[in-house]
C-alpha cells in the first residue's frame, strides 16, 4: 500500500506546542523521540498485564548513530503502530496518541505514560529535514510501515519488511550536523534526561559499543535500610560534582502524591562555600529541569537532591507548568510536602540528636534561619529550633536562653561581632551574666522576625543602655564631685564629645573605667542605613549625628578617681583623651584621623613610664 499526503494540525494544542518550542533547547530532539520509545514499551507492557498471549521481551531502546549513513535512529520494542495509527498519531500534528491510549484502555498507564500534547515527535524536524519511521504493530497480523516526511510537511507511507514488533524513527542528518562529529553530546543528553530511566536505554556510536547510559536502579530509589552510606556518599559526589560528602541526607517518600527523592544537606564548609545547591527534578524518571520554584521551596534549593515526580506534566519551559489549574494544585502539594518534609527530619534531629544537630549547625545555620524567615511551614516549628551561641561557647535556643535566667525577664542580649564587642563580652561575664552571639548576616533579619512574632521579648546588644549593668548608682553627696568630674572631662576632650551624652556614675565593677554605650534603637537606624547604602560605614561624623550614644565615666575606677583628684591640667588631658579613644577602639569607632594622635599619646604615655621606673 502506497499513501501520499501532507500533515495536517490538530489546532486546540498548537499554542502549547508554539509555546514549548519557543523555549527549547535542540537536546529536546532526545527527550521526546525516547519518551514516546519508552511510552511505547510501557504500553505494551500495560497490555500485557491483561492479555497473556501477547509475547514477552524486555522492554529496551537503542540509539544508534550511523555516521557514514548520516542516520540517528531511536528504536523501541514497544507497542508499534498499523498504517492506521501512523495516520492518526503521526500524520495530524497535536493529535495525543497517549492520551487517547489511557481513554480507550481505562486509563491504564495513566501514571506511567509521558505523552501530554501530541507535538514532542515533531521536535525531529529541529535536528533534520528528513524523517521515517518504520514501525510494526504488536496486534497479530499487522504489517509492518514505513513512513516518510519532509520538513515541507508532504509525507509518504508505505508497507516494509519489518519483522520484529516495535518502531524505528530515523532522523537523516545534514552533513554538517554537530551530533555527527560529536557523539559525545548525544550521550550526555540521554544521560540528562533518562539517568533514572526503569527501561534500559543503550547508545551505539564511534566510540560507545553498545553502551548502557542510565541507572535504572539509583540508590536513593533502594529501601533505606539497605542503603550503605559509603555507597550514598560516593553517589552524591559523582552525581552533584561535589569534592566533599554530604553532611547527612533525607530519603523520602509520599504515596498519595507519588513523589519521592532525597535531599542532601552540603558540607558548605560552615557556611563559606557557595551558598546554592541544586535540586533535580524528574518526571517518572525523565529530567524536567533544576530547582523549580513552583514545586520546590525557596529555602530548599539552598541544598542538593533528586525529586521525582509521577504526576507532573513533561514541560519544556518552567512557565507552562503553571497553565492550568489541576498542575497548580499539584505543584503546591509538592510543594508544602517538601517543606514538611524537611521540617520533621531537622525538627526529629532537633529532638532526637541534638548533639548532631549541634554539629551540623555551622553547616544548617544559614539555612535554617533562611528557612524560618521564607517558608511558614518550616517557620512554624523550626524558629524554635534555632541555636545560637552563647559567649561561653555553649548552643541555646532564644528560649532555653531566657529559661536560664529569670533576670533577663524577656530580653536577649546578643553580641553581634566577639571580636569587635570583645570589651563587653568580657564585663559580661565579669558581671555573671549572658548573652548571645548574633554574628551571621541573616541574624538580624532573623532577629526582627522574632520580635515580630514574639512582641513580648526584646533584643539588645551587649554594648546597649543596659540598665542593670550600665545605669549604676549615684548618691546625693556625690553630686558635686560628679559635676566637677564632668566639667574637667569635657574641658579635656572639648568639641571630641560631640552629640555623645556624658554620663558620671557609679558602677559595681571598679575595673570598669569608662566606656560607650549605644541607645539600641538609633543604633539598629544606623545599621539598617549602613545596609541600604544611604551612609557610607566609614563616614563616622554621619554616623555620629544618626547614633544616640552615651560615654560612661566610672566614679569606682581609680583612673577616674585620680582624674577627679589631680590638678595637672596636661595630665588629666591625657588620661581622658585616652580613655576616650580606648572606648572609642573596643566600639571600632575611633576615627581613622585620631589613631595618629593616639599612637602619639600612647608612646608619651610609655616614655614617660620608662623614665619613672
Ligand atoms: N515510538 C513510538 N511507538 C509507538 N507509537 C508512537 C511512537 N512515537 C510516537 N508514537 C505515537 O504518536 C503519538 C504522537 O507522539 P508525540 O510525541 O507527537 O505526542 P505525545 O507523545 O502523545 O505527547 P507529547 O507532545 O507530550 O510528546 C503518540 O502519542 C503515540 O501514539
Amino acid at each position: 500500500m502506497n499513501r501520499n499526503g501532507v500533515l495536517s494540525i490538530e489546532s486546540k494544542n498548537i499554542f502549547t506546542i508554539l509555546k514549548q518550542w519557543l523555549y527549547t533547547k535542540q537536546d529536546i530532539v532526545f527527550r521526546e523521540l525516547i519518551s514516546n520509545a519508552l511510552d511505547a514499551i510501557e504500553k505494551l507492557t500495560q497490555l500485557r498485564n491483561t492479555d497473556e498471549s501477547i509475547a514477552w521481551a524486555e522492554g529496551k531502546v537503542l540509539v544508534r548513530l550511523e555516521p557514514e549513513s548520516k542516520k540517528l535512529i531511536i528504536s523501541d520494542n514497544g507497542i508499534g503502530m498499523d498504517i492506521e495509527e501512523v495516520d492518526k498519531y503521526i500524520n495530524q500534528i497535536a493529535f495525543s496518541g497517549a492520551t487517547e491510549f489511557i481513554n480507550q484502555h481505562n486509563q491504564a498507564g495513566k501514571d506511567t505514560i509521558i505523552g501530554h500534547f501530541g507535538v514532542g515527535f515533531y521536535s525531529a524536524f529541529m535536528l533534520s529535514d528528513h524523517v521515517a519511521i518504520e514501525t510494526k504493530s504488536y496486534k497479530k497480523n499487522s504489517t509492518a510501515v514505513r513512513w516518510n516526511c519532509m520538513s515541507d510537511m508532504s509525507f509518504s507511507m508505505c508497507d516494509c519488511d519489518r519483522t520484529e514488533v516495535g518502531t524505528d524513527v530515523i532522523l537523516y542528518l545534514d552533513e554538517n550536523n554537530l551530533y555527527l562529529k560529536k557523539p559525545d553530546l548525544i550521550y550526555e543528553s540521554i544521560k540528562k534526561y533518562f539517568i533514572f530511566s526503569k527501561t534500559a536505554i543503550y547508545f551505539e556510536a564511534p566510540g560507545y559499543d553498545h553502551v548502557l547510559v542510565n541507572n535504572p536502579y539509583p540508590l536513593w530509589r533502594q529501601p533505606k535500610e539497605s542503603i550503605n552510606p559509603t555507597d550514598m556518599n560516593t553517589f552524591y559526589r559523582e552525581f552533584f560534582d561535589d569534592v566533599c560528602d554530604p553532611l547527612f541526607w533525607i530519603q523520602f517518600e509520599i504515596i498519595d502524591i507519588g513523589v519521592r527523592g532525597i535531599l542532601f544537606f552540603r558540607d558548605t564548609k560552615n557556611g563559606t562555600e557557595e551558598i546554592d545547591g541544586k535540586i533535580k527534578v524528574y518526571n517518572r524518571g525523565v529530567y524536567v529541569g533544576d530547582n523549580i520554584r513552583e514545586i520546590i521551596p525557596k529555602f530548599v534549593n539552598l541544598q542538593s537532591g533528586i525529586i521525582e515526580c509521577d504526576y507532573l506534566p513533561l514541560v519544556v519551559s518552567r512557565s507552562t507548568i503553571r497553565e492550568d489549574k489541576q498542575n497548580d494544585d499539584m505543584c503546591e502539594l509538592i510543594y508544602e510536602c517538601l517543606s514538611q518534609e524537611v521540617t520533621i527530619a531537622l525538627n526529629d534531629m532537633f529532638q532526637k540528636r541534638r548533639e548532631a544537630y549541634e554539629a551540623h549547625w555551622p553547616n544548617l545555620n544559614a539555612f535554617v534561619k533562611y528557612g524560618v524567615l521564607q517558608d511558614k511551614i518550616f517557620a512554624s516549628v523550626m524558629m524554635r529550633k534555632v541555636v545560637f551561641k552563647d559567649i561561653y561557647g555553649r548552643y541555646q535556643t532564644i528560649q532555653e536562653y531566657l529559661d536560664a535566667d529569670n533576670s533577663h525577664s524577656n530580653t536577649v542580649y546578643y553580641a553581634s561581632d566577639e571580636i569587635d564587642q570583645a570589651h563587653y563580652i568580657e564585663i559580661f561575664k565579669k558581671c555573671g551574666l549572658n548573652a548571645l552571639l548574633f554574628d551571621h548576616v541573616i541574624d538580624q533579619p532573623f532577629m526582627r522576625r522574632y520580635e515580630v512574632v514574639h512582641p513580648n521579648i526584646k533584643f539588645i546588644r551587649i554594648d546597649s543602655n543596659i540598665k542593670s549593668l550600665f545605669d549604676g548608682c549615684l548618691e546625693e553627696n556625690d553630686k558635686p564631685k560628679a559635676d566637677m568630674l564632668a566639667e574637667k572631662i569635657r574641658k579635656a576632650l572639648g568639641d571630641r564629645l560631640g552629640t555623645m551624652e556624658l554620663k558620671v556614675t557609679r558602677l559595681e565593677h571598679d575595673s570598669i573605667s569608662t566606656l560607650i554605650i549605644n541607645d539600641e534603637i538609633s543604633r539598629r537606624m544606623v545599621d539598617m542605613l549602613e545596609i541600604y547604602g544611604f551612609i557610607n560605614p566609614t563616614d563616622f561624623s554621619a554616623k555620629e549625628k544618626q547614633a544616640k550614644r552615651t560615654f560612661l565615666v566610672n566614679m569606682n575606677n581609680e583612673i577616674v578617681r585620680f582624674i577627679l583628684e589631680s590638678a595637672h591640667e596636661s595630665v588629666i588631658n591625657t588620661i581622658v583623651n585616652q580613655l576616650f579613644d580606648l572606648s572609642l577602639m573596643s566600639q571600632q569607632s575611633l576615627r581613622p584621623e585620631d589613631v595618629e594622635q593616639f599612637i602619639i599619646r600612647s608612646e608619651a604615655i610609655l616614655a614617660s613610664y620608662i623614665h619613672n621606673q
